[in-house]
Order: structure tokens, then sequence, then C-alpha cells
């Protein structure tokens, strides 16, 4: 290929229009401004997808229907691949996407809860299982207090019980409580403790709802029984203890709770919506 100079009329040295790789020298300005109409073209879309996600929320909330439907997202999906399948750019195109599903999760999020989600009730209750869901389903900022305090410490529960005492992790818990109050649209959960004290529940209400979940003692023994990282259970991991420890916490749960879950022989997914829907209807009583 020769791209040829010459002198235009003023002397400066051009490429010669016709012999650059068959591209002419206004060329590059013309795709840009394809470009340009092409950008024009994906925020039409997405301003039109947005808005379509919108009555999709409305038309769920009008009938009654389960906001979370993740059969229908993965349908999605599946169609999303098959129409990629063969095509050159399909792992950048499925990136975009990914973030255009996210962002999706972010505005029905904002749109259904403009505070924080704050899950509290009885150790095996189900709260860091539905909190995280809850947090991939909408795209929320998850903060699982029992994790961020023993990453913060560099230690696990049970030795910052065994080296500083209760006390000490108890405070680090109403700290954190605080800490968290300063966002919003973010899930909380905490430590099956938290609840117990009252200046806890002051900070959880100042920019939270608070979710109690339930379970009998029977379902909460079946689900911690093999784990150890509960140091007031180990020792004590039968019905009787969790039964009587459980009556005691009772009354500071349910004091602390705008709504009550009750979990037991209920999905992941069952529990999730109940939480939205009493979510949803507790916001519709405030207004
Ligand atoms: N609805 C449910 N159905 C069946 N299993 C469940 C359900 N919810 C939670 N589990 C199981 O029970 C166990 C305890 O759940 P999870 O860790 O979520 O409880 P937690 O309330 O966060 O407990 P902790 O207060 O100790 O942090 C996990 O193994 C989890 O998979
Ligand atoms: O119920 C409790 O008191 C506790 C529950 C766990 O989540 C941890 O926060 C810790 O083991 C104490
Ligand atoms: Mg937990």
């Amino acid at each position: 290929m020769d791209c040829a100079t010459k002198k235009d009329f003023s002397g400066k040295s051009v490429r010669s229009i016709k012999k650059c790789g068959g591209f002419r020298m206004n060329d590059l300005e013309m795709y840009r401004e394809q470009l340009a109409l092409c950008d024009d073209k994906i925020i039409d879309a997405l301003v039109e997808r947005n808005a379509i996600i919108e009555k999709i929320m409305a038309y769920k909330e009008t009938y009654g229907m389960p906001i979370l439907q993740p059969a229908q997202e993965a349908k999605q999906e599946r169609r999303l691949n098959e129409k990629l399948k063969d095509n050159k750019y399909q792992d950048e195109i499925h990136d975009v996407f990914k973030r255009i599903l996210r962002n999706s999760k972010r505005i029905q999020a904002r749109k259904l809860f403009s505070y924080n989600i704050v899950l509290i009730g009885f150790m095996g209750a189900g709260k860091s299982t539905i909190s995280d869901y809850l947090s991939t389903m909408f795209d929320m900022k998850l903060v699982e207090m029992d994790q961020e305090i023993v990453e913060r410490e560099e230690m696990s529960i049970p030795d910052i019980f065994a080296t500083y005492g209760e006390e000490y992790f108890r405070n680090l818990e109403t700290n954190l409580l605080k800490e968290l109050q300063e966002g919003e649209n973010c899930i909380i959960s905490c430590g099956g403790g938290v609840a117990m004290r009252e200046q806890n529940v002051v900070e959880m209400k100042k920019n939270g709802r608070v979710v109690l979940l339930t379970a009998s003692p029977e379902t909460i023994y079946e689900r911690v029984k093999d784990s150890n990282d509960r140091p007031i259970l180990n020792g004590n991991k039968n019905v009787p203890f969790i039964t009587d420890m459980m009556e005691k916490r009772r009354e500071k749960y349910e004091a602390a709770a705008d709504v009550v879950i009750q979990t037991d022989n209920k999905s992941i997914l069952e529990i999730s919506e109940e939480l939205i829907s009493k979510l949803t209807e507790l916001d519709e009583e405030n207004v």
C-alpha cells in the first residue's frame, strides 16, 4: 500500500486521498460520527430498558406477583447465550450485559428499599443465608457483622471471646453498627446477640428496617449442630439449651423487630419473598 504524500495549497504535506489502504482522509471523522450515533442508540436503548424494568415492577406490584423470579433471570441468560454463541465479541458483550443486569437490580433495590435492611435473630435463624441471597438478587451491599469484626480484629469469634471476653466483642458490635448507619440501601446481617442491647436497636432503626427471622429450637439445632463457629453454643448444642436461651432472648428480639418471618420448612426464595412483601406493606402502612 502506498500512502504517497503531496503538498496542499498552503504547502503542508498531506497524504494522498486515494492510496491509503482504501480509506479517504475524511473517513476518520465519518467513523467518529457513526460511533457517536451508535452511542446515542445505546443510551436510548438503555433508557428504554430501564423504563421497562420499572413497568415490570409496577405490574408485579399491581398483581401481587413475586418480585424475585430467578427462573426468569436464568431464562434471560440462556437467551443471551444462544444469541451470542457465534459472535466474535461475545465475551465483551456478555461483560456489558453483566453490568446492565446489575444496574437493573440496583434500580429495583432503590425503588423497593430506601433504607438499610437489618436482619436479626437467633443463631442459625438464617440471617447470613438470606442476606447473601438478597444481596445477590438486588446487587445490594452486604455487611456481615460477624465477618467484618473477624476481619478487622484478625481473629475468629471464639478467639475474641477467649482472649478479650464477651463484653469486648459486644462493644465491637455496637461500634460497627453505629458506623453502618451512615450508609443506605445496604443489607446488614447482625450477629445473633446484637439485638440484645437496647442501644444497638436504637442504632439499627435510625436508618433501617429490622427483620426478625425465627425458627423452632429443633430447626435451629439441625442447622447449627455441625458447626463450631458459635462459642455460645459450643458444649451446649442441644435442643433444651437452645429452647431456654431462645426464650430468654425472645422478648428483646420481638421488641426490636419491624417485621417477623418464621423460617421453618421454608426455602430461601420463599423467605426472601416474604421479607420483600412484608417490608413493602410496612412502607405502605407508613405512607
Ligand atoms: N431456610 C433454610 N432452610 C434450610 N437451611 C437453612 C435455611 N436458612 C439457613 N439454613 C442453614 O442453616 C445454617 C445456619 O444459617 P445461617 O448461617 O444463615 O444463620 P445465621 O442466622 O446467620 O447464624 P449466626 O447468628 O450464627 O450467624 C446454614 O448452614 C444454612 O445453610
Ligand atoms: O447469639 C450470639 O450471642 C452470637 C451469635 C453469633 O452470630 C456471633 O455474633 C457470636 O457467636 C455471638
Ligand atoms: Mg450469620
